[in-house]
């Protein structure tokens, strides 16, 4: 059905003046969809025929415009051309644009919503997208979530367009904290409960020891010496930290797999700890790394090398910071993978870091940092369970199931499957995804699970809901839908045409995250 639309307004436009229908055709602009009802669907800046020597240069554009309007017609296709400044917009027939759409989608399941003839112009590569990367034995907070629903997705879309996709987890496996870690577990740590419940339990120990570390002074040595033998790669602290490491990736990747979400590769700060140095002997000798008052190291971004901005990479003390490490990682994946783009998702809060990541490696003259990207995404507040905060992803995926089945229960449904866990999990999951793409991807949202679960509107509760009907016998022979069929029952479903198209939308999304 591509340009099918397009051509036919075209095919109209071209008999009232004469020109090509393939110089028409790329004229036709879609007007994005809008909540408001009256949004025509093509449009016409009747400039654009001025400027493509269709039309005279010489009259008056607003009446051509009116002229042209007059003269175009209602049919099959066109249900309505009205005339604005300088521009013609029309309403499209909604029934047959849902009968295409569907009829595209039954002769290409597969690539459903992207055009082969689409795919051949775009340009195709290699992409890394780096998202989730939790911290071990922290918390694993919405921001998290959100990095690995938005980077999934990202990831998937760019798998369809046709990109060969690396998903990176970059893991906070190092620091500090792993300093704390250690040396609290060596006391208050239990090897049959790190089996049972092994995140769980790290963030238990990290918590306790945290807390006794700040009136504690001998509980802060000890994690500064378990750290300080961790980065002398000592063999028993390294073997701890490999086993929580392992451990922590192991029940993660489990936990990944109920959102239908993989990686490539688990990398992580650790990995870059030696290439980190490499970076900063290399900033050195090239003397784009200069030395504060204060004996920091840091590199000047500023455009008058005054350092009014800069960016700091090492500690008076010696030791490599976040940025550091990233700058390392960042070379290391390029070398390895030789990726055409990198994308980054994560908060915004790590706006700043990133640009001056990419602003690093401009300055150390890697062009192609200009196709390094981040995207940002808002905040989520008050994410909480029964239990209260939510501190592990599992609580989130626990917490989305057993309301979800509660409600099933409330309305009686559950009574009629085989498994209403598992269909409590699965609609509980496309709940959490659903509503996570339904503001604007910059705009915080406050988390409200009785908005997430509504049986209503657009929710995953409803799209698993619409999706079910659309698939059971009672709208369909066997499965064997008909595009007719589906329009019938959208139609029946009483959807205003623009809703329609959102759920058609959603349907794709939905094909695309492969749920
Ligand atoms: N390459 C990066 N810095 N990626 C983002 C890592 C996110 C970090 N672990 C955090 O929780 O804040």
């Amino acid at each position: 059905m591509a340009c099918f639309f397009r051509r036919s307004v075209a095919a109209q436009l071209s008999r009232i003046c004469g020109a090509p229908e393939d110089v028409l055709v790329p004229l036709l602009s879609a007007v994005p969809v809008s909540k408001k009802q009256s949004t025509p669907d093509l449009r016409l800046a009747v400039n654009s025929l001025v400027k493509n020597g269709v039309l005279s240069p010489d009259a008056d554009l607003q009446t051509q415009t009116e002229r042209l309007t007059k003269q175009l017609r209602v049919d099959a296709v066109v249900e309505e051309v009205i005339s604005g400044r300088g521009v013609i917009n029309f309403r499209i027939n909604k029934r047959l644009l849902v009968e295409k759409v569907l009829e595209q989608l039954r002769a290409e399941p597969q690539s459903f919503g992207v055009q082969s003839e689409l795919l051949r112009r775009l340009r195709r590569g290699r992409t890394l997208v780096e998202f989730s990367s939790p911290n071990i034995a922290k918390k694993f907070h919405a921001g998290h979530l959100r990095s690995t629903i938005i980077g999934n997705f990202i990831a998937n879309l760019k798998e369809v367009l046709g990109n060969e996709v690396i998903r990176v987890n970059y893991l906070g496996d190092w620091g500090m904290q792993f300093g704390l870690l250690g040396a609290g577990f060596q006391r208050l740590g239990s090897q049959e409960k790190l089996r049972e419940n092994a995140l769980q339990h790290l963030f238990e120990v990290y918590v306790q020891v945290n807390r006794e570390a700040e009136h504690d002074e001998s509980v802060r040595l000890a994690a500064a010496e378990f750290f300080r033998r961790l980065e002398q790669h000592d063999e028993q602290t390294l073997s701890l930290w490999k086993q929580f490491r392992d451990i922590t990736v192991e029940e993660y990747k489990k936990i990944y797999e109920r959102l239908g979400v993989r990686f490539d590769h688990y990398s992580g700060e650790s990995f870059h700890q030696s290439r980190a140095q490499e970076v900063l002997k290399e900033l050195r000798t090239r003397r784009l790394l200069k030395t504060t008052e204060k004996g920091k190291g840091v590199v000047d971004l500023s455009a008058a090398s005054d350092l009014s901005s800069y960016a700091t990479l090492v500690r008076s003390d010696g030791t490599s910071l976040y940025i550091t490490r990233d700058v390392a990682a960042a070379l290391d994946r390029k070398e390895r993978f030789h990726f055409d783009e990198m994308i980054y998702v994560t908060d915004k809060s790590q706006s700043v870091h990133f640009q001056q990541l990419f602003q690093i490696l401009r300055v150390m003259g890697h062009h192609w940092a200009e196709r390094c990207v981040h995207v940002p995404f808002g905040l989520v507040l008050g994410m909480s369970s029964r239990l209260g905060e939510v501190v592990l992803l599992e609580d989130v995926l626990n917490e989305a199931r057993y309301r979800m089945q509660h409600n099933m229960q409330e309305a009686k449904t559950s009574k009629e499957l085989t498994d209403p866990e598992l269909t409590a999990e699965q609609i509980g999951v496309s709940a959490l995804i659903i509503q996570d793409f339904k503001g604007k991807l910059i705009s915080d949202y406050k988390f409200d699970w009785q908005k997430v679960l509504q049986a209503q509107g657009d929710t995953g509760v409803f799209l698993q809901y619409t999706h079910a009907r659309l698939r059971s016998a009672d709208t369909s022979e066997s499965l064997d839908l008909q595009p007719r069929h589906l329009v019938n029952f959208l139609i029946t479903l009483r959807y205003k045409p623009v809703m329609m198209m959102m759920m058609m939308m959603m349907m794709m999304m939905m094909m695309i995250l492969q749920l």
